[in-house]
């Protein structure tokens, strides 16, 4: 039998690089906010699974009729994405087991698939560390002078793009951010904590069209995606109807 799944789902960013009058998250992507699009996804591929949503304690735009999880609960962000993660963690030290695997996916990754979350999370349950989605990268590394001309041009070979989800057990991942807090290190995703204590985390390879929308070009991007995986599989990748659920607020 496989260990309880948590999923937390950081949402509590500003998203000051978009640049809108809103948050990221409650942009409309294809007709739904970005944030129900990927609970959706989510939801398809873990139904049973125990969901921590990341919110801003100021957010007022945030409509629960936007979760399709049975069993979930709303935690208030943090200053960053880390402390985000961490209070997520915190909520749930009573219920949840050492043992029990925690995926984190960024809110802002709505066109992850149900084939790439369900492959992640079966070599994670069989994995003593636990891991990351990733893509290898695939241009050529330029490193700046810091005067707008190249330094130098850095070997590619085994560099990759680290995607969430990223699943660690629950006792490990705890530790592993709780470390990094006390050393005063900020650590921009779970596993580079989880490596900070000497473990390595698994690459998974995913697809390259898990986007973090991030910038504004990013959003008519992930509208192509959606639109592309649709027709490429529309049952393994997204079965909500494009207009499905409440729109925007
Ligand atoms: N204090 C924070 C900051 C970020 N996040 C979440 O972490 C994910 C990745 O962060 P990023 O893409 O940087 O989002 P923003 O912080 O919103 O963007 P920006 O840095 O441009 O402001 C997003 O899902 C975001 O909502 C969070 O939960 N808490
Ligand atoms: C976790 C992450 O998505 C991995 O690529 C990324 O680090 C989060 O983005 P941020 O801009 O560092 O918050």
């Amino acid at each position: 039998m496989s260990a309880p799944l948590w999923l937390v789902v950081p949402a509590a960013g500003q998203g000051r690089r978009m640049g809108a009058d809103r948050p990221k998250q409650y942009l409309a992507l294809g007709g739904r906010p970005v944030l129900a699009r990927t609970l959706a996804r989510l939801h398809e591929a873990f139904p049973g699974a125990r969901l921590c949503l990341c919110l801003d304690p100021q957010d007022a735009r945030f409509d629960p009729a936007w979760v399709p999880f049975a069993h979930w609960r709303r935690v208030g962000g943090g200053a960053e994405r880390v402390d985000s993660v961490a209070n997520a963690l915190a909520a749930i030290r009573a219920e949840a087991g050492d043992d029990d695997l925690v995926l984190v996916h960024d809110v802002a990754r709505p066109c992850v698939t149900t084939a790439d979350l369900r492959r992640l999370h079966a070599v994670l349950s069989a994995d003593s560390v636990g891991g990351l989605l990733a893509a290898p990268v695939a241009d050529t590394m330029k490193r700046d002078d810091g005067a707008g001309r190249v330094a130098t041009t850095e070997p590619r070979a085994g560099l990759w793009h680290a995607l969430t989800p990223q699943g660690f057990r629950y006792g490990l991942l705890r530790r592993a951010l709780a470390a990094a807090r006390e050393a005063g290190v900020t650590v921009t995703d779970e596993a580079s904590a989880v490596e900070a204590l000497g473990a390595s985390p698994r690459l998974v390879a995913g697809r390259r069209d898990n986007l973090k929308i991030t910038h504004p070009e990013d959003l008519a991007l992930a509208e192509l995606i959606l639109a592309a995986q649709a027709r490429q599989a529309p049952a393994s990748v997204d079965t909500a109807p494009a207009s499905a659920g409440p729109l925007e607020r």
